[in-house]
């Protein structure tokens, strides 16, 4: 994780291979969904997002993780120096190895990484949102750039059609429908998150949708649940399932290895807003996830989607 000060002299850090699989035992422990999603990429590719997944979960750790107390705006203001010399070739820890590696072979803006730190750094002086706009420039900081990390990684298709007028036209780069998974995909969260969210005093959900519904911060924070809530619930869901509608329609235009992985990520992902449903709405006290037997359920039809779409 980081160091602020610089302990471990650069020769010390561990080489490349054993960098890159250090960044997929954070992947495989943290998150269950994704890890899968990249083991149907091919191998190079596979690497490349365990390193863009271990940076950002160590970046989500400074102001979520067991030492989050101690993170300030000058540790994030450092997090950014260590990143923009990894991005130069100097890592300077064992994950950061892998991440120099993964953006020399697969050149991407730096810009989407500081954007993301910029959102961590919401998390730690605000806990409201009044409108969905101010909710939705969090959702793309903290989630809608890892759309346009991976998108580095996973590669626009060229256009294989071959007809002449096609001949001059520019790939389309499908950055909104990346950045628009990335949204879906932490409001997800953000719904699946309430109860927990909660207890340690934030509220993601927009005050104003909460108004809008006659339900207030004191029903949300004692976990009410009537039918306001569903009702606020049913219009987050709505919401979120817009998003993952506007991603799908990029993924014909990613490579067409990164087409199953895509899938798959998006629909387990999106299963949780079922989940929820189908708890009732309880975000209070149950925690809505994806069963296996439905995940296995979804692969060939994710297979499929590849396929056709
Ligand atoms: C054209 C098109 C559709 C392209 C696809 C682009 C694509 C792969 C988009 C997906 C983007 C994505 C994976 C977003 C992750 C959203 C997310 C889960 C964000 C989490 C934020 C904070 O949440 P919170 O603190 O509330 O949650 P925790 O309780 O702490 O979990 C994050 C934690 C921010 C950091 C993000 C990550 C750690 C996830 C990074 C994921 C990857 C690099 C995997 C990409 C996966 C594939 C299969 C390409
Ligand atoms: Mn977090």
């Amino acid at each position: 994780m980081l160091q602020i000060s610089r302990t471990k002299p650069k020769s010390n850090l561990i080489p490349v291979t054993e960098a890159y699989n250090y960044c997929r035992t954070i992947t495989a422990e943290y998150a269950k969904t994704f890890y899968l999603g990249t083991l149907l990429m091919p191998k190079e590719k596979r690497k490349a997002i365990w390193a863009i997944y271990a940076w950002c979960r160590n970046t989500d750790e400074l102001v979520d993780g067991a030492k989050a107390q101690y993170t300030t705006e000058d540790t994030l203001a450092e997090w950014e120096r260590q990143l923009e010399s990894t991005f130069a070739g100097l890592p300077s820890e064992d994950a950061d190895v892998a991440l120099a590696d993964t953006v020399k072979r697969y050149p991407m803006d730096i810009q989407p990484f500081r954007d993301m730190i910029a959102g961590q750094q919401m998390d730690l002086y605000r806990n409201r949102y009044q409108t969905f706009e101010e909710l939705k420039l969090y959702c793309y900081r903290v989630a809608g750039t890892v759309g346009l990390m991976s998108n580095a990684v996973l590669g626009i298709n060229q256009g294989n059609s071959g007809v002449p007028w096609e001949k001059n036209t520019q790939p389309y780069n499908p950055e909104k429908e990346a950045v628009a998974l990335g949204i879906a995909m932490q409001l997800t969260n953000i719904l699946r998150d309430v109860g927990e969210d909660a207890t340690r005093g934030r509220i993601y959900l927009p005050l104003d949708d909460l108004a809008a519904f006659d339900y207030t911060e004191k029903d949300l924070l004692a976990g009410v649940n009537d039918d306001r809530w569903k009702a606020i619930m049913r219009f987050q869901i709505k919401r979120a399932r817009a998003y993952y509608q506007q991603a799908e329609k990029g993924i014909s235009y990613l490579i067409r290895d990164s087409h199953l992985p895509v899938w798959t990520s998006l629909m387990l992902y999106q299963g949780i807003l079922d989940a929820i449903e189908h708890n009732n709405y309880d975000v209070f006290n149950k925690r809505a996830f994806v069963k296996k037997p439905i995940k296995i359920a979804s692969l060939p039809i994710a297979w499929l989607r590849a396929q056709v779409l």
